[in-house]
């Protein structure tokens, strides 16, 4: 997927994958990831999701990584909250109180950069991506965020049926991925109410990631 790709549809509103709720999934899981107030979670392809202000108002600090300055500016704007912007390299950091936002590939994203982290939460990011970027990032989001645990949420159902993004992601390729960095642990799966973009049927997964020792 090229940037212009994802481009076009903030441009064009077509923001299906927005929920106008925190994600029920992270609300249900996130005192799995084992964090502090204070803590400070990273947000991988971010867009200008409502669990930014959810983890904002749990006290924790929130990093995510954004390609679209527009995402990042309408964020910004529905926070109601000034950001100061610095350009470090090919990257635009976005900055308010406990906030920071990346702008720019996620791959250009380097640990100096993103600052410590204490925990990942990968909503409709890995599936954001196509097949041979998921192997890559995997890795690269690993490594970035120091080995931390993450909270994952990926979807599964019948790639011939629909084209992505979303791409199907089983759980089979989750563990392709991770198994060999973490040890995985599959808090849910269940049906998406209506199907994918109701028009196919597909499950929605919840995984926790932990470091192997
Ligand atoms: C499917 S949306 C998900 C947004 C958000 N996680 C949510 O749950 O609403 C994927 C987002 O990732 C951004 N994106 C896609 N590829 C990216 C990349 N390589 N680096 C950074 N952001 C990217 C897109 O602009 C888009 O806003």
């Amino acid at each position: 997927m090229q940037a212009s790709f994802w481009q076009q549809k903030w441009q064009n509103s077509e923001l299906g994958f927005h929920l106008p709720e925190p994600h029920p999934k992270l609300v249900r899981h996130i005192g799995r990831l084992g964090l502090k107030p204070g803590d400070r979670v990273f947000l991988p392809l971010c867009g200008k999701s409502l669990d930014i202000a959810w983890l904002l108002q749990q006290g924790f600090k929130v990093v995510g990584a954004e390609w679209v300055q527009q995402a990042v500016e309408q964020l910004f704007a529905e926070l109601g909250v000034e950001p100061t912007i610095t350009q470090i390299g090919q990257l635009s950091r976005y900055s308010a109180h406990q906030l920071d936002i990346l702008v720019g590939d996620i791959f250009a994203v380097d640990a100096d950069t993103l600052g410590l982290v204490d925990a990942v939460y990968d909503r409709a990011a890995l599936v954001a991506l196509p097949a041979d970027k998921r192997i890559l990032y995997s890795r690269h989001l690993a490594a970035i965020s120091g080995f931390s645990p993450q909270l994952l949420i990926s979807f599964e159902y019948d790639q011939s049926l629909l084209s992505g993004p979303p791409f199907s992601v089983s759980p089979e390729e989750v563990k392709a991925h991770y198994q060999d960095m973490f040890t995985l642990e599959l808090l849910e799966s269940k049906a998406i109410k209506g199907g994918l973009k109701g028009k196919c049927p597909a499950d929605e997964q919840a995984w926790l990631l932990s470091a192997k020792s």
